[in-house]
């Protein structure tokens, strides 16, 4: 349903803010929004004003954080969901479902020692996104999100709802962290930073691309290599930082929130939006991949290709396949098995 943007206040300074010609209404779901990224993320949900309905779903604890964030003044209205019998009318008519459920790392841990606990939840999830809003974009957060996106594909497969231009694993953050690290070593502003992140999400399948990273610095090798560990580290340094509290979770929602909104500007017609993100692909030889993906009034309208590699890049890239592939079809399997 659009709503001609030039009627009111609100939609003027839509306009005014770049935002659209008109502003439709758009629902979208955080599933497990009462925990530590979902409550900054529900936040910054509320904030965006593309946003009219937010739905927060958890199995405890949403009908406070609903309550709490629903008296800020801006669009949308919100409601909070609880308990598995409450999903169906959190999902339903929703355009975009983010998905930060299931349990975060603690130290000495690899994103995928969460695979036994996340994979089910991101399986029960996805088969009711299935059933209530077979047509919502999903951005899947839940870790490991090189298994996860793999899951929830086989579950819409099953279901009949697969569309893969629908789903899209969260990779912003490593995005986020690549162009915090190089403008500080490259003393450049870092809002003027753009710098690609492909492969996966886990360890050394996060590659940033550093020599197609603009503003141009001309780094030494050293440089870009001490950026790209500390890039496909910067998990596990807020890990280890938190000491058994949990993972990034005010970054992450600040990187949610960002491609959500790019979603949101996607499905309302904003031309050139393009993001990273881990979705099917044919860029390399493995069925799911991160690279800039153009989005659109259908999801993922285009998957872009890697660009110029250098040297170093390349071998990182054949480097990180074998476990990107590994952990691809650990979920499969997982999803076709249980
Ligand atoms: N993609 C990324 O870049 C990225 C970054 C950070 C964290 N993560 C991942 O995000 C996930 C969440 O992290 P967190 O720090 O918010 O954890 P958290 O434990 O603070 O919160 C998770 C929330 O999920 C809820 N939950 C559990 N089962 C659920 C279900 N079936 N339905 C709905 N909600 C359910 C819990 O009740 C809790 O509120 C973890 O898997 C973590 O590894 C991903
Ligand atoms: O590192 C984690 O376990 C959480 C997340 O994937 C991150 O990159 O911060």
């Amino acid at each position: 349903m659009f709503r001609s943007v030039a009627r009111s206040a609100a939609g003027k300074n839509l306009l005014r803010r770049g935002y659209a010609t008109a502003v439709p209404e758009r629902k979208v779901a955080v599933l497990g929004a009462a925990g530590g990224i979902g409550q900054p993320l529900a936040l910054l949900m509320k904030l965006n004003p593309l946003v009219s309905q937010l739905a927060l779903y958890d199995i405890a604890n949403t009908p406070g954080v609903a309550a709490d964030v629903s008296h800020i003044n801006s669009r949308s209205e919100v409601a909070g969901y609880v308990g598995e019998e409450q999903l169906g009318k959190a999902l339903e008519g929703c355009d975009v479902v983010i998905i930060p459920a299931g349990v975060p790392r603690k130290p000495g841990m690899t994103r995928d020692d969460l695979f036994n606990i996340n994979a089910g939840i991101v399986k029960g999830l996805c088969s009711a996104i299935a059933k209530y809003c077979p047509n919502a974009l999903v951005n899947m957060i839940s870790n490991p999100v090189n298994s996860t996106v793999p899951i929830a594909a086989e579950v819409f497969k099953k279901a009949r709802t697969y569309d893969e231009r629908k789903l899209c694993g969260v990779t912003t953050l490593d995005v986020v962290r690549a162009k915090t690290f190089y403008a500080g070593k490259a003393k450049v502003n870092v809002a003027d930073v753009n710098v690609p992140v492909v492969g996966g999400h886990a360890g050394i399948t996060i590659l940033p691309l550093f020599s197609q990273a603009t503003p141009k610095a001309n780094l030494p090798e050293e440089d870009i290599k001490a950026l790209t560990k500390r890039t496909q580290d910067g998990g596990t340094e807020v890990v280890e930082a938190k000491a058994g509290k949990g993972s990034a979770t005010l970054s992450m929602a600040y990187a949610g929130a960002i491609f959500a909104d790019a979603c949101l500007k996607g499905l309302n017609g904003v031309p050139d939006v393009v993001e990273c993100s881990f979705v099917q692909s044919t860029v390399t030889e493995l069925p799911f991949f991160a690279s800039k993906v153009r989005l659109g009034k259908n999801g993922v309208e285009e998957v872009l290709g890697l660009g110029p590699l250098s040297e170093y890049e390349k071998e990182g890239l054949e480097s990180l396949k074998p476990e990107l592939k590994s952990s691809i079809e650990k979920g499969i399997k997982f999803a076709n098995q249980s």
